[in-house]
């Protein structure tokens, strides 16, 4: 199985470790196409210095989320690059897709996510920390 997970760069780290724990617990159920999302050496500026720059993550990670099979996202964070990955694996149709968002932050979540769940091949899960991994077994036994 082939995970694409996405969560905050440019829009703010400050969910680094949540992300690391969240990239360790997908390993479980398949390989992690964008593992650094949870890296502690990506800050806020990205993967700069890549060859190709912005238009080559771009065209990569879209690739990437053509070849995955299921989407995961941390979505409390907000991030333009979170909510545009998250827009064209809508229009990607088959692909599942669990956003996860943290009301303990005191943010309300965009619309444009809450809003596209259809409690089917689009779920939002509020949930905290300590339920991630009865969470993300939960929904990945679903797929089964
Ligand atoms: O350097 C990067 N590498 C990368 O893979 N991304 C992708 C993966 C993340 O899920 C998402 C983060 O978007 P943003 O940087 O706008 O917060 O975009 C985003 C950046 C920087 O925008």
């Amino acid at each position: 199985m082939k995970i694409y997970f996405c969560g905050s760069i440019r829009g703010g780290r400050s969910d680094l470790q949540l992300y690391q724990r969240i990239v360790h617990e997908l390993h479980r159920y398949g390989s992690v196409l964008t593992e650094h999302v949870g890296s502690a050496e990506l800050s806020d500026t990205g993967e700069e210095g890549r060859t190709g720059g912005d238009r080559d993550i771009h065209d990569r990670d879209v690739d990437w989320l053509q070849q995955s099979d299921v989407v995961v996202a941390e979505v409390t964070q907000p991030s333009l690059g979170v909510g545009y990955e998250l827009g064209r694996a809508v229009d990607m149709k088959k692909k599942k897709m669990l956003c996860l968002f943290r009301p303990s932050s005191g943010r309300t979540l965009s619309a444009m996510i809450r809003g596209a769940a259809d409690g089917e091949r689009f779920l939002v899960r509020d949930y905290s920390e300590d339920e991630l991994e009865k969470i993300l077994e939960e929904f990945f036994s679903s797929l089964k």
